[in-house]
């Protein structure tokens, strides 16, 4: 039977990346996108400007948003300090399982807690299920159109304190106007773009990190 695109990225990881070394895996996943098949991870050079804002930040708990084959799962907790914790959302489970491998392949198991399951299901579930008392950091690169109603969800369950950064990938391609709308016009948040590119490509794309100001 055909196999499908995160099969043959997992394929790659699997032949091109070194056991345990996660920057190894990021790049195994850059090089196929680039040179075999497009795929929608945050990529390398959004990559630089998510690195840069997870070392400043040195988080201790993040929340990632849409995982699909776990390439910025990888990518983040390859940068987390020893005792720091990444809860990754995924609701398809054709990708949980695909990104469940690549995560093993990199070593992270041990940071990275991979759920398989919607958003709006498990982000009001932080707190009592997982432990959670606050988000340091929120990477979103779920469905667009959820951007704004996780992130007034994320306020309601009180995850968010003063310093906590959304990040949020594809905020022009394929965009997300009314989440960038109200990260911008509330006072509520420090926003600021990161203008790059869409992964791969020299289409025009960019990061937005928001603080919240409690
Ligand atoms: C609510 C919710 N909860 C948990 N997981 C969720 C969820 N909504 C989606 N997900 C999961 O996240 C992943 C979804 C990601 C959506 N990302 C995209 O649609 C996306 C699309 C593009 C893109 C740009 C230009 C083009 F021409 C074509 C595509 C680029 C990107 O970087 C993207 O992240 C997979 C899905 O199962
Ligand atoms: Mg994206």
């Amino acid at each position: 039977t055909q196999s499908t695109r995160p099969q043959r990225l997992l394929g790659a990881v699997q032949k091109n990346a070194t056991r345990g070394d996660p920057r190894s895996v990021v790049k195994a996943i850059d090089e196929f996108c680039r040179h075999k098949e497009w795929a929608m991870n945050v990529g390398d050079e959004k990559g630089c400007i998510l690195d840069s804002v997870v070392s400043e930040l040195n988080p201790a708990t993040v929340l990632e948003l849409g995982t699909y084959c776990g390439y910025s799962t990888v990518r983040i907790a390859s940068l987390l300090p020893p005792h720091a914790k990444l809860i990754t959302l995924e609701f398809n489970p054709d990708y949980a399982k695909i990104a469940c491998q690549v995560i093993a392949w990199a070593g992270l198991e041990d940071k990275i807690q991979l759920v398989e399951g919607s958003s709006a299901e498990w982000i009001p579930k932080m707190k009592e299920h997982f432990g959670v008392k606050m988000l340091d950091l929120v990477f979103m690169d779920h469905w667009k159109d959820d951007y704004l109603p996780d992130t007034k969800l994320l306020e309601d369950c009180g995850l968010l304190r003063k310093g906590s950064v959304l990040l949020a990938d594809n905020v022009i391609c394929p965009g997300s106007p009314d989440y960038l709308k109200y990260v911008r016009r509330s006072p509520r948040y420090k926003s600021q773009y990161f203008r790059s590119h869409l992964e791969y490509t020299k289409a025009e794309d960019g990061l937005e990190k928001s603080v919240f100001l409690g």
